[in-house]
């Protein structure tokens, strides 16, 4: 078993807001120093290395407990965070003005590529304002549900965030949920209206929708535009004016909260942390709450936005730590770090990660089994809220069952596999965590408990062994205009959802609730919603227990041999459509070969679906009239190579994304 299954050995955090949020359930990790490449050209590092006023700026005693804000920005996707930060970052010389400035604190290739924030970015901004020089800690957070864990972890740090609305789309399903996320944390909201330059935008109008759902007054609303810097100034006055500063005493012995981390290949583990209490500095001998083990501080600095060491950090401030952990076991998140000769009582740290969707994962190659198992190290030390058991199967060899946050989670974390650590995997079926009540005193000794969670279809119990199943639910909020709202509730009963609540928030935009079996949403619900609505309905789910299911196991055959990436778990009802979608998506998907292929959908025994594909030779000699030896061997040697990115059932050559083509049909049924 690796080290890292678990690792949830923190304690439930007495801060927690929404104690049954999925996102909150997390302990997100620290990034690799893979990520941590050249920064981008505007950063005006160099100026703040070499200026004259360097030794100052770097010495935080200078900044008060009064000087000092620690803030998120919290918001819906695509609302405008990382464009904030960026003007953020501007408006105090944090970084040069300069037309390039696009999303900076969006370091990963991931990120970059996909236009979302994944990560949480810390940065401290140094602002000089009525005489007065302040130190605003600033961390940019993920708006996608699937990220909110990096929200949840980030608003400990904090004592107030930035909500932004864009002016256009007005509140989303996340901003209720990270607004939430805020107010049970009792922190100050500064509701900011983003996109006021944008031809549709109606300020007013989301102002208004602001009063209704959060009970703020329309007066402290601000309105921006990020992109073009309009009334940025204003947010800053009010970061300083409306966000207390921590209630810290620096006179006590040090406390420190590790929130986040990152691992550097020479370094070891750089711990962010956010001191609750006393002063570290460089040479300090600190312990580990969680493990205590004893290291020496051999570097302390801020993230300004990349690191700069100082030399000392101070209780209320928030900043970085190296000492020497070497380890991935040893940089736990929601850790407290105090010195040696004074224990103190740990922070409350954070909950573990409750998964959401687990798949299989494995190498395409055994013998990559090592490389790989060392990248999922690392990459969930980058991310600990992904969970790691061991697994085998007999037809994919060893590998891992991983626990993710949600299926983007999942796409994110296997395309930061392959880029970061040139890793190639099979990725099997997506599962929700069901549960099996047993009835069988074999099964129940065997696995020494009666309920059972189950997180490999693989091991799914039979019917005659079990009292009843259990599926996860969540509670389901969808904002949208009011003209798709018959449409919506028709997609959601046609996903078993029962509607709990429905409230207009303004003249012509809905709010409904609908209580969601996990299985019916966590593959494309979201793509559906978006494409009934023109992409204007939005969405975000709370964990809200389980319930009773009449659920199968369904296999899918290739001539006759069971296809293990898409075992799956289904709802009885929906067994035969999605079997058959299933089916018919193989046969759109698998490249024809040299004889036919029968595709069966089956439970048990019971075939319920059939495809066929007709057989077929692809002849890649085929144009090479005459006798150019050259060309055909480089024809067949590139052949070949397509043949590696072949997973084989049978006779049967499937090229690897088929599976993951195919299950993108798996819940739209
Ligand atoms: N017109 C206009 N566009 C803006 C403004 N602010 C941000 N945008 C654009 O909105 C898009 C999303 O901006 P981001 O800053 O990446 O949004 P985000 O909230 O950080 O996105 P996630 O991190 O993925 O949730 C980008 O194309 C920005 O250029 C604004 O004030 N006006």
């Amino acid at each position: 078993m690796l080290t890292f299954v678990g690792r949830g050995w923190g304690c439930a955090r007495a801060l927690a807001p929404r104690a049954t949020r999925t996102s909150l359930l997390v302990v997100p990790g620290p990034r690799p120093a893979l990520t941590f490449g050249a920064a981008p050209e505007s950063w005006a590092t160099d100026r703040l290395y070499s200026s004259a006023d360097l030794k100052e700026k770097l010495d935080m005693s200078r900044f008060p407990v009064e000087n000092i804000r620690n803030f998120s920005i919290i918001a819906h996707v695509d609302h405008g965070k990382s464009t904030l930060a960026d003007r953020l970052l501007e408006l105090t010389g944090t970084i040069d003005k300069t037309k390039n400035n696009k999303q900076v604190l969006d370091k990963l290739q991931v990120e970059r590529e996909r236009g979302i924030t994944v990560k949480a970015q810390t940065a401290s901004l140094f602002h000089d304002c009525e005489g007065k020089q302040y130190l605003l800690n600033l961390i940019d957070t993920p708006g996608h549900v699937d990220f909110s864990y990096e929200v949840s972890r980030s608003l400990s740090a904090c004592q107030g965030v930035l909500l932004v609305v864009d002016a256009n789309e007005g509140i989303q399903a996340q901003t209720v949920a990270n607004f939430f996320l805020a107010f049970e944390a009792q922190l100050s909201v500064i509701p900011v209206i983003n996109k006021i330059d944008l031809k549709n935008a109606d300020p007013e109008r989301v102002e208004n929708q602001i009063e209704k759902v959060f009970d703020i007054p329309s007066d402290e609303c601000i309105k921006i535009s990020a992109k073009l810097g309009t009334n940025v100034e204003s947010v800053l006055q009010a970061i300083i004016e409306r966000i207390p500063p921590p209630k810290v005493d620096r006179k006590n012995p040090l406390r420190a909260l590790v929130f986040d981390s990152t691992f550097d290949h020479y370094r070891g583990v750089v711990a962010n942390v956010a001191l609750f209490d006393g002063v570290v500095s460089k040479g300090d001998k600190i312990v580990s709450a969680h493990t205590q083990k004893v290291y020496e501080v051999n570097e302390v600095g801020v993230l300004n936005p990349n690191e700069q060491p100082t030399h000392k950090l101070y209780a209320g401030q928030v900043g970085y730590l190296i000492a020497g952990m070497k380890d991935v076991t040893e940089a736990q998140i929601g850790d407290t770090l105090h010195l040696r000769k004074q224990p103190v009582e740990p922070l409350p740290g954070f909950k573990s990660a409750k998964p959401m969707v687990f798949a299989g994962i494995y190498p395409v190659d055994q013998s990559e089994y090592n490389n790989l198992k060392s990248a999922i190290e690392k990459l969930t030390l980058n991310d600990s809220s992904v969970t790691v058991h061991r697994d085998s199967s007999l037809a994919l060899g060893a590998g891992w069952r991983l626990g993710f946050l949600g299926l983007l989670h999942m796409e994110v974390f296997n395309q930061r596999l392959e880029q970061e650590y040139n890793a190639s995997v099979i990725l099997t079926t997506p599962t929700v965590p069901y549960k099996a009540v047993l009835s069988s005193s074999k099964l129940i000794k065997e696995y020494r408990e009666k309920e059972i969670t189950i997180i490999n279809p693989a091991q799914f119990p039979d019917k005659s062994k079990v009292t009843e199943y259990l599926e996860p639910v969540v509670l389901g909020t969808i904002i949208t205009p009011d003209e798709y709202t018959g449409k919506i509730m028709m997609l959601c009963q046609a996903r078993r959802a029962v509607q709990k609540n429905m409230m207009f928030i303004d003249q012509n935009r809905v709010m409904l609730k609908y209580l969601f079996p996990l299985n019916e949403i966590v593959v494309d619900f979201y793509d559906s919603l978006k494409s009934l609505s023109s992409g204007y309905a939005s969405f975000d789910y709370e964990d809200a227990g389980y319930q009773t299911a009449e659920l199968v196991k369904m296999d899918i055959l290739l001539n006759g041999n069971i296809v293990e990436e898409l075992v799956t778990v289904v709802h009885k009802d929906k067994a035969h459509s999605i079997g058959k979608a299933m089916c018919e998506r193989l046969k759109d998907c698998l490249p024809r070969q040299l004889f036919e292929i029968a595709i069966q959908a089956s439970i048990g025994s019971k075939i319920i679906a059939r495809e066929t594909v007709k057989a077929y030779r692809k002849n890649v000699l085929a144009k090479c009239y005459g006798g150019d030896i050259t060309r055909k061997m480089k024809l067949l040697k590139r052949q070949a190579e397509g043949k590696k990115k072949l997973r084989k059932i049978g006779n049967i050559e499937v090229p690897k994304d088929t599976f993951i083509k195919v299950l993108k049909t798996q819940s739209s049924k």
